[in-house]
């Protein structure tokens, strides 16, 4: 499977540009998509669904333009949208079959088959008969994810998944899309949680001020922050004026002071050790010194 992204842009009625000019090629395996709120993000996925055309630009699906074959993209595609909602009040289960029904599963054995599995698979089996509202938070985003699996999709959308999210949901839903990956299949994940990219996503992209800055393997991007990343100590009185001059990414309480990390283009002033850079950093680094100076001088 392939999706190649040809110079697409949005503009809204309010004229408000979403997204400018964007290319993106996007392999099997799972891909991130990466940037702030208001980035673009969700335009993108709308658009790779079919929910909203495109004011420029094409999208090929496996070379099939998708202007001219929504129907069979569609045929593709599970989606799991960031307001993913329950709209009547069913059990987990009764969700699922309904959801399948609507895919064009039409044998009740045969969809009763796949909410089984599908329900196994996330890990709600054993909730099947709660109502679907009663389930928590992140079973509520487990079973968005299982009728977005429903047909057996070869591309596979979700978009801000993890939002609100405690820390074990979060790998638990990885988890499920990183087991997907090891498919024939395209997941695109779209976030603003840097640990969302996992070491799973194989390809990225940064996106910002609906423009891409960065496609690439997570370890070109994070590579790109390589000797920008630093670490001191400060007194408490210190700690205020360094991170006015620099974003503290990580910041440890002593006895005396903080242990901080931060990131910089160059460091004046201040007794530093360099460190090597995570993700995290990297996504600091490029956000305040990269991608908004680009936008800037554009
Ligand atoms: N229908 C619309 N009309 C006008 N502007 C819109 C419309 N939909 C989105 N926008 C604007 O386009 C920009 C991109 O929105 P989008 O939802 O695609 O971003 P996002 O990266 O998904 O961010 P978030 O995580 O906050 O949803 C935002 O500034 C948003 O206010």
């Amino acid at each position: 499977m392939n999706i190649q992204i040809q110079d697409l842009s949005q503009v809204y009625k309010n004229d408000f540009r979403a997204l400018n000019k964007v290319n993106l090629d996007i392999e099997s395996g799972m891909f991130g998509l990466l940037g702030p709120n208001g980035a673009g993000k969700s335009t993108l996925m709308r658009i790779l669904v079919t929910l909203l055309k495109p004011t420029h630009g094409e999208v090929f699906v496996n070379g099939m333009p998708l202007s001219k074959n929504r129907a069979e993209v569609r045929s593709y595609l599970g989606y799991l949208p960031q307001d993913f909602r329950f709209f009547s009040k069913l059990r987990t289960w009764e969700f699922l079959d309904y959801a399948a029904s609507l895919a064009g599963i039409k044998k009740k054995k045969e969809r009763l088959a796949a909410v089984d599995e599908l329900l196994e698979q996330v890990g709600l089996f054993d909730v099947r008969n709660r109502y679907a509202n009663k389930l928590s938070g992140g079973m509520k985003r487990r079973l968005g994810i299982a009728q977005a699996l429903i047909g057996e999709p070869k591309i596979i959308i979700v978009d801000e998944p993890t939002t609100g999210l405690d820390p074990e949901e979060r790998i638990r839903f990885r988890n499920i899309l990183s087991n997907l990956s090891q498919k024939e299949v395209i997941i695109i994940l779209s976030t603003h949680i840097v640990g969302d990219i996992s070491s799973t996503c194989r390809q990225m992209a940064l996106l910002n001020r609906g423009e891409v800055h960065f496609q690439g393997s997570p370890e070109a991007f994070v590579k790109q922050s390589s000797g920008h990343v630093f670490k001191t100590s400060v007194s408490f009185e210190q700690m205020k004026l360094i991170s006015e001059q620099y974003p503290v990414i990580t910041s440890v309480p002593g006895a005396n002071g903080y242990e901080i990390e931060f990131v910089a283009d160059e460091v004046n002033g201040w007794e530093t050790t360099l460190i090597e850079p995570n993700l995290e950093h990297a996504y600091v680094y490029f956000m305040e010194y990269v991608a908004n100076e680009k936008f800037q001088y554009q």
